[in-house]
């Protein structure tokens, strides 16, 4: 089968469960699986019950896709998210967002949890994503079956206007919200302080497994995108102690209340 009707296989599936059409599509990072928990009237789809949608193996990544409302917006939430270091192909990985855009979305917001290369951040601290860069060495647009535009640009990937709005709306918030840009590794290994030192000359301010995948194809459906990284650790060498995803979920913990504050009134009036 090819992938547009593995697409329509999803979206009619989805649809029998909850006909409302999504306006916002949120893709929850590690620990953030909680706001899923903030929607109202919502009908939960585990990802294994969906025809053709890979199912999450990462703790903290619940496995669900979430449709219901929040502050008045239909929204779709995919409470778990697919990385390329689970042995999922990139197409595997981003099948989700092609699913949620031909929902209806015309909005994605990407949230992850990331490690802070910039020494001016601080753990617990926000970063809206300006720009990226892709180490994962490969593209989800990669392949012979062309699923849509092969050449896309990527000069303005994360839109700017709702950046502006998420900075904007920080402000009526207890959280401190950066801009900078976001390099995907391959994983599942933390990083090496040397690499950390090498991302740093490259321009990164933060480091994380995943993200890049979804934009990309995100981009290449021409949606709008919004990326949220949580700070959860400093990077490997910034500060002198070992990495965990244990600490990943435990700062993301800390931090989800802030989270929700900002995120609903972001999709009140912004998104
Ligand atoms: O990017 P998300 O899914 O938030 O998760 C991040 O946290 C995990 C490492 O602790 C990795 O999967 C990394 O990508
Ligand atoms: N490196 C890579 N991925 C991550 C990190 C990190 O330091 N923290 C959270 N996800």
């Amino acid at each position: 089968m090819d992938t547009e009707n593995k697409i329509q296989e999803a979206v009619s599936y989805i649809r029998e469960k909850y006909a409302n059409p999504p306006q916002i599509g949120i893709i929850l990072g590690s620990g953030f699986s909680f706001f899923q928990e903030h929607l109202q009237d919502s009908t939960v789809i585990a990802y294994s019950d969906i025809p053709n949608f890979p199912v999450s193996t990462v703790e903290g990544h619940a496995g669900n896709l979430v449709m219901g409302k929040c502050q008045g917006k239909e929204l779709c939430v995919m409470a778990g998210r697919f990385h390329y270091y689970e042995g999922y192909t990139m197409q595997d990985i981003t099948f989700p967002v092609r699913v949620m855009a031909a929902l209806g979305i015309k909005t994605l917001v990407v949230t992850n949890a990331a490690g802070g290369i910039n020494k001016s951040y601080s753990v617990g601290d926000f970063v809206a994503l300006t720009d990226h860069i892709n180490l994962l060495g490969s593209s989800p647009l990669r392949g012979k079956e062309t699923s849509g535009q092969r050449f896309i640009d990527m000069t303005h990937c994360y839109t700017s206007e709702l950046r502006d709005q998420a900075i904007e709306t920080s402000k009526n918030h207890d959280i401190t919200l950066h801009q900078g840009v976001y390099a995907a590794t391959h994983g599942p290994n933390f990083e090496t302080p040397a690499e950390i030192r090498m991302m740093r000359v490259m321009g990164a301010d933060l480091v994380g497994m995943s993200t890049v995948p979804e934009v990309i194809v995100a981009r290449q459906l021409q949606l709008q995108i919004l990326g949220i990284s949580c700070v959860t650790n400093m990077a490997a060498g910034v500060l002198d102690q070992e990495l965990s995803h244990h600490e990943v979920m435990d700062t993301m913990d800390k931090n989800r209340q802030k989270f929700v504050g900002f995120i609903e009134e972001l999709i009140a009036n912004k998104l």
